[in-house]
């Protein structure tokens, strides 16, 4: 195989598929880059400098300590209107739960391919294993991997248990029991997330939560190999997050990097924190006020890299739109109604996310089906 891309038939757990596929193994070792892998050289341009993300201590506000709240919600809201990114300490997520996730995925990415391949994702979905994107895109692809599933709540049965149970069978019996509770305590800290960005906008603090608490969301493990030349390729590239808010904890090797004051700049690692970002639901839901900013993912030529995402978002056919009272204070509503089931079908079907994701969508609704702002 010599460009590396195979094209292969593989029994997925759901039915027969062809997959287009790169057995990462062969990646890695490659000295130069394929080109279906390059990235316009504006887009890999090297960071400079670090992103003074504010550091948000959170445990004052989650002990209900109302002076700590209103140093939070002041930092949150600057935060959230410059740019959009900030990072979280004290979130009462428990560091072996982390840990625990990050053996897990490791697992997984360690298998040999064809039983990756068992799980990889099906045309049009989101969820299971995928290489590269290969099977969706053909030039700029990511160098990754990466693993998705879908969590919501669910009193009657934990749906992430069983995901694994039936995609990956026994052997994953462990890791389907620990990213069930590392996605129960995401989407408890998103909840509350959304009480912060709600009081910061000034409006009830139920209110944002109230389209959140049904939502399913979408957990996202990305495996990064180490790349003989990362100055051509790039593990995630330029884009601003579709979604409504990004939990994200990144392993020690660096390499999230923010577009911001027109130059990208790098986010150190913290064992100890977790990287928020809004999306551009969120920008929608605020009016435009608080900002999804561009960002992406650099490849490291001697060390693999990895990170856990997870993205927050609202019930799929509740109505996305700013409060009434936002709208009114800014005299002008800035994006039309629209609900996330259908901004996922644009970035799944018919867009690949990228800078631009909300603006072209905002286009997309307006040509195809006609309404007033
Ligand atoms: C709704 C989504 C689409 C993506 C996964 C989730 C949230 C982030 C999006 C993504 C990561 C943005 C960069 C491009 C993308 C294609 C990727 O590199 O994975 C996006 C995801 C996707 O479409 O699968
Ligand atoms: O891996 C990272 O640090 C960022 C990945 C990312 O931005 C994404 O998956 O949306
Ligand atoms: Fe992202």
């Amino acid at each position: 195989m010599d460009s590396g891309l195979c094209l292969v038939s593989s029994l997925n757990h759901h039915q027969d598929v062809q997959t287009c596929f790169f057995d990462p193994s062969w990646l890695r070792v490659q000295p130069q880059v394929p080109m279906s892998f390059v990235w316009p050289k504006e887009c890999v341009v090297d960071a400079n400098g670090e992103f003074q993300t504010p550091l948000v201590d959170l445990g004052g506000f989650l002990r209900g300590d109302d002076k700590a709240t209103h140093r939070v919600v002041k930092l949150i809201r600057k935060a959230c209107s410059t740019h959009g990114f900030f990072q979280v300490i004290n979130h009462g997520v428990d560091p072996l739960l982390i840990h625990e996730a990050y053996d897990q995925m490791d697992a997984f990415f360690k298998l040999p391919i064809h039983r990756k391949l068992c799980v990889c994702k099906t045309p049009g979905s989101l969820w299971g294993y995928s290489g590269a994107h290969a099977d969706r895109f053909s030039s700029k692809l990511p160098w990754k991997e990466t693993f998705s599933f879908p969590f919501h709540d669910n009193i009657l049965q934990p749906v992430v248990n069983n995901f694994f149970k039936s995609t990956l069978g026994k052997d994953f019996e462990q890791a389907g029991v620990a990213f069930q509770k590392y996605c129960e305590a995401m989407k408890e800290l998103g909840m509350k997330l959304l009480e912060l960005l709600a009081i910061s906008l000034g409006v009830d603090k139920l209110h944002y939560k109230k389209l959140f608490e049904d939502g399913c969301s979408i957990m996202r493990c990305n495996y990064y190999p180490s790349c003989q030349q990362p100055s051509l390729a790039l593990g995630t590239g330029p884009h601003c997050d579709p979604t409504s808010l990004t939990i994200l904890h990144q392993d020690q090797v660096g390499g999230l990097d923010v577009f911001a004051d027109n130059r990208w700049q790098t986010i150190p690692p913290r064992p100890d924190a977790l990287v928020i970002n809004i999306g551009d639901t969120f920008m929608a839901l605020s009016n435009g006020r608080y900002k999804s900013c561009v960002h992406r993912a650099v490849v490291n030529k001697y060390k693999e890299r990895r990170s856990l995402a997870f993205f927050l978002c609202p019930k799929e056919d509740k109505v996305v739109r700013a409060p009434e009272d936002i709208v009114r204070k800014d005299g002008t509503k800035q994006y039309p109604d629209f609900t996330w089931s259908n901004l996922l079908e644009f970035t799944q079907k018919y867009y690949r996310a990228d800078e631009a994701t909300l603006q072209n969508f905002t286009k997309w609704l307006q040509s195809s089906k006609p309404q007033t702002l």
